[in-house]
């Protein structure tokens, strides 16, 4: 039977079963060819050929896969981050891309601060030695926290979640510290913060780092080796952006276990879900060393359920828009 139809448009893989909500959106002359995988080599050449425009959540994008797309008008990503999109196979074959901006920014922030504040408090930690304690209940061991508005707080990226950052440690009295070179001058004054003008200088000037930009070639490691050995002795580093930022596992243990930084808590990895680590090994048998410097949640900072329908609403008006009007919003290829 010949499909009544007058469009295609495939989605990739999706956070909660059916993508109906994006049907609804979409419209009825859409047909949603579901692709049900994240893994790219298992999409069929032909059904990707029919596509035009393809919506991607987790799966990756690369060239042999976007070599197919040749009806394509555009292809959107479900969330912010594309490190995993091939943008440049993506320019060469003509086909526009854009991701999904401002879904989910306070749930970023939020989860950012909750870390923060967290490990600033040693909340975990805490409940750590209260679980074992042997002799003293109340006043323990650790070493005692600075005040708040003793503290500086470094902001990695002073985008949309970093600025939602700011705004949150602003009313505790945090030092904020933002280092954004892609923020024009004056932004620091608009947004309310001092401005670094050097990566270093969070670095070294920081009692806790949060890391907020893209991944990409430029970023990736930004927090390796050099920058851990950098960081002020007691640093605590949250990271909601991307695990390629803060790849080095064997540095970030090396920080840890020597005591140089106090903590870390980290919602994104590079690997996902993360493979068997000494690091990871000594959180998930909560060894005693680590017990309650290490915080890691599966990158679900985005994620209320406000954020998941707003993620895919949006995602699917993009599409909507591009369909009807050949425009893509939220373009992130020139
Ligand atoms: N864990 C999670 O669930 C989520 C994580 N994310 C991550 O958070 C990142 C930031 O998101 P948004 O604030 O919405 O993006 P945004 O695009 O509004 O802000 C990113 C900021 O990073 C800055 N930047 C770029 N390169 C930089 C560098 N080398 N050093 C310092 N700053 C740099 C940009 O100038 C920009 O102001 C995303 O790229 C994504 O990877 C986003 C959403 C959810
Ligand atoms: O929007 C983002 O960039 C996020 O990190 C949210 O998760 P996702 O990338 O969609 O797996």
């Amino acid at each position: 039977m010949v499909s009544q139809k007058k469009y295609v448009v495939g989605i990739t893989d999706h956070m909660i079963g059916t993508p109906d909500l994006e049907a609804d959106v979409l419209g009825e002359d859409v047909e949603i060819d579901f692709f049900a995988s994240t893994d790219e080599t298992r999409f069929d050449a032909e059904r990707l050929a029919r596509l035009d425009a393809l919506m991607v959540w987790g799966a990756r994008l690369g060239p042999k896969s976007i070599a197919h797309l040749t009806r394509c008008k555009g292809v959107v990503r479900y969330g912010v981050g594309y490190e995993k999109i091939d943008l440049s196979a993506l320019k060469r074959a003509g086909i526009p891309f854009a991701n999904n901006p401002d879904y989910g920014t306070e749930e970023v922030a939020d989860h950012a601060m909750a870390m923060i504040l967290s490990l600033h408090r040693r909340l975990w930690e805490h409940d750590a030695h209260s679980r074992s304690y042997v002799s003293s209940w109340q006043v323990n061991s650790l070493k005692p926290l600075p005040r708040a508005n003793r503290t500086t707080v470094g902001v990695v990226g002073v985008g949309r979640i970093g600025t939602a950052v700011v705004n949150r440690l602003k009313p505790f009295g945090y030092r904020i510290l933002g280092y954004d070179p892609g923020q024009p001058p004056g932004h620091e004054k608009a947004i309310g913060y001092e401005r670094a003008e050097r990566l270093d200088d969070i670095f070294t000037r920081s009692d806790i780092v949060t890391l907020h930009c893209p991944a990409n070639e430029e970023t990736r490691g930004m927090l390796g080796a050099d920058g851990l050995a950098r960081l002020r002795p007691g640093a605590i580093l949250v990271n909601t952006a991307r695990g390629e930022l803060l790849h080095d596992l064997n540095a970030l243990e090396a920080a840890l276990r020597s005591g140089h930084m106090a903590a870390a808590a980290i919602d994104t990895m590079e690997q996902e879900p993360p493979g068997n680590h000494p690091l990871l090994t000594a959180w998930r048998e909560r060894e005693d060393w680590l017990a309650g410097r290490l915080v890691i949640t599966p990158h679900n900072a985005f994620y209320s359920d406000h954020a998941a329908v707003e993620m895919r609403h949006n995602a699917a008006q993009t599409v909507r828009i591009l369909l009807d009007q050949g425009r893509l919003r939220n373009r992130v290829t020139t």
